[in-house]
């Protein structure tokens, strides 16, 4: 067990790309966790798709061994966190299990709204903020200027912060020499009965569930019996263990340590994440950690099979995903144009467009997914209060009261050049400004704004509307009484459930143009004219027509050429394959998105 003294727990804050990664890698190497042979390109983005998107999504966590200059060595236990604010729970919840973090900003641009939102938080929860100032290979690298600017807006000491280069290697032993100075130890009682408080579960084909720990007093040992708190079910500890960043099983795990457990567990809700593991034997006298917020999924959207025939498989698709995912909410859903299909609660946009990537790639099935939408509270004329993920849903007009929408609290920062252009652009979606800071050579603005407009498209175009330089975190804050309603699409007079959105009534008429406009253009030409409207209720607000058209894909092969011809009606027959038939109309997969294509 190692002594308190020479443990160190920390996570790295740091906004996307500003190097959070390449300098946690840095470190793996000083460290020599791995050889360099293992040392493949970031090791700590584990999964396929987080290495191809470049962004962090599961926290993990890594062990290492440093020789500091003081000839003591060290054991740091480093937690990753994800940069995307879809993902910004997991922040916090790793933020639990340090007394450190290191806040990483790149000195060549400088501090970013979420990094901003994730050091309050780490403040609040009493961890040693500690600055490292990235990327200074770069020649726009200005240090003087981006500490200064921590000190401004963040409010803590940046002057005498490390300044390094995680690419070059430069200055990375520095960073770890910092932080061990300047990040506490763990405390904890050793003796004491295991409380330890679960950071993550994920679900893993042989072992079934692990769980990485942080052990807050006590001893964690190999056939240990433990207890999880909330469920009261005993287990028995089969591996304990650390990852350097190798799973390496080491039997125990001391008070302040981090590291895993595997307990036979077959399902993540038997280890929720947030929960604490206690000694069965004293498990009564064992208070829980205080946990963090649960998470709730903010976007919804129904996703069904393009052919009925995959519908099983998806439905297995979907439960082995919510192993390892458990903010992914699901329930069957059945819709009269698209048949039988999910109900899907998200994290946000990119939650849900990783999900959808994942279902398609690893588990090859086609699926048409529906414009996504925020939950809204409904006061029935009866007095009840019901939550509606879901347009179709929405109770007859008649028998609504009143409809509320959720209110974010958006926090940005933004160069004070782009500043007009983000001020209308959240004039637009509806905002109403609660505050503005001048605050070094940027302002941070704070917006009260409804979430569905925050959700969609919101990020991206914040970022065009400054250049790339604006930033954005943003948190729920409540329900709010607006006036909207159901705009109905109807396509060849049928009403369409999969297509209805709840919108502002102020903006219906315009919505409902754009929308069928866009929808013109996605909707191929078919054999007969297709009528395509919106609707509140029973009055049409807008309608277009997409006129007929015989589209004859065989009538450019001249001659007898029958193997080409045979390669041209396949290539239709593939195009075909995310289309979906509505009565007698296709309709292609990007039309029931077309609400997302409707503002840019
Ligand atoms: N020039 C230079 N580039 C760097 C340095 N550190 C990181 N980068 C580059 O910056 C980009 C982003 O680095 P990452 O480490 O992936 O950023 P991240 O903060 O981990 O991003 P997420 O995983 O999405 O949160 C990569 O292309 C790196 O090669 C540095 O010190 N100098």
């Amino acid at each position: 067990m190692t002594e308190l003294s020479r443990i160190r727990n920390f996570s790295i804050i740091a906004h996307i790309d500003h190097g959070k990664s390449t300098l946690a890698d840095r470190f793996i190497q000083v460290c020599g966790g791995l050889t360099d042979r293992e040392m493949a390109e970031q090791v700590l983005d584990s999964m396929d798709l987080e290495r191809e998107r470049g962004i962090t999504i599961k926290a993990q966590s890594v062990t290492l061994n440093y020789k500091a200059r003081d000839g003591i060595e060290y054991k740091l236990n480093f937690i990753d966190t994800p940069g995307h604010v879809d993902f910004s729970y997991e922040v916090s919840r790793s933020l639990f299990a340090c007394e450190g973090a290191l806040l990483v900003v790149d000195a060549g641009q400088g501090v970013e709204a979420q990094s901003v939102a994730n050091c309050y938080t780490a403040i609040e929860q009493g961890l040693e903020v500690v600055p490292v100032l990235n990327k200074m290979d770069l020649p726009q690298a200005e240090p003087e200027r981006v500490a200064q600017e921590i000190e401004d807006i963040i409010g803590i000491e940046a002057s005498d912060a490390v300044r390094c280069s995680a690419k070059s290697g430069l200055g990375v032993e520095d960073v770890l020499e910092d932080l061990i100075r300047r990040i506490p130890p763990p405390q904890g009682e050793e003796n004491a009965p295991l409380q330890a408080l679960i950071i993550d579960s994920w679900f893993d084909n042989y072992l079934g569930v692990v769980s990485l720990v942080r052990v807050r007093q006590g001893v964690l040992r190999k056939g240990d019996k433990i207890q999880i708190k909330s469920t009261g079910k005993a287990w028995n500890a089969d591996k304990v263990g650390i990852f350097s960043p190798k799973p390496t099983e080491t039997g125990e795990l001391g008070t302040g340590e981090v590291g895993f457990v595997v307990a036979g567990i077959k399902d993540i809700h038997g280890a929720p994440v947030g929960d604490t593991i206690v000694s069965n034997k004293h498990a009564a006298e064992t208070a829980a950690v205080p946990g963090f917020k649960k998470v709730k999924p903010q976007v919804y959207a129904g996703l069904f099979p393009v052919s009925a025939d995959d519908y099983d498989d998806f439905r297995d698709a979907l439960e082995k995903l919510t192993l390892n995912d458990a903010s992914l909410f699901y329930e069957p859903e059945n819709s009269d144009a698209l048949g039988f299909g999910f109900r899907c609660g998200f994290l946000g946009m990119l939650h849900m467009e990783i999900i959808q990537e994942r279902l398609e790639r690893e588990y090859d099935i086609d699926l048409i997914t529906t414009a996504p939408t925020v939950i809204y509270e409904v006061v029935t004329r009866t007095g009840e209060v019901i939550s509606v993920d879901n347009p179709s849903r929405l109770p007859d007009v008649g028998s609504i009261e009143e409809m509320r929408e959720p209110i974010v609290e958006a926090s940005i920062l933004v160069p004070q050049e782009h500043l007009g252009n983000v001020i209308a652009l959240c004039e637009e979606k509806r905002g109403v400004q609660s505050n503005m800071l001048f605050l070094a050579n940027q302002v941070q603005l704070t917006y009260e704004l409804p979430m569905a407009e925050v959700v969609l498209d919101f990020f991206d175009r914040i970022k065009s509307a400054s250049r790339g330089f604006a930033s954005l975190d943003y948190h729920f804050k409540r329900f709010q009484p607006a006036n909207l309603v159901r705009l109905d699409v109807l396509i060849n007079a049928e009403r369409v459930d999969a297509l209805a959105l709840i919108v502002h009534r102020d903006q219906a008429h315009h919505k409902g143009r754009a929308l069928i406009e866009k929808m013109k253009e996605l909707i191929p030409r078919q054999m007969f004219d297709i009528a395509i409207q919106a609707a509140i209720g029973t009055h049409v607000v807008a309608r277009v027509t997409v006129k007929a058209l015989r589209k004859n894909v065989t009538a450019k092969c001249y001659g007898g050429d029958v193997s080409r011809k045979k390669k041209l009606l396949q290539k239709q027959k593939e195009g075909k394959k995310r289309m979906k038939q509505l009565g007698n109309v296709e309709v292609p997969q990007e039309a029931f998105l077309a609400v997302l294509k409707v503002d840019s």
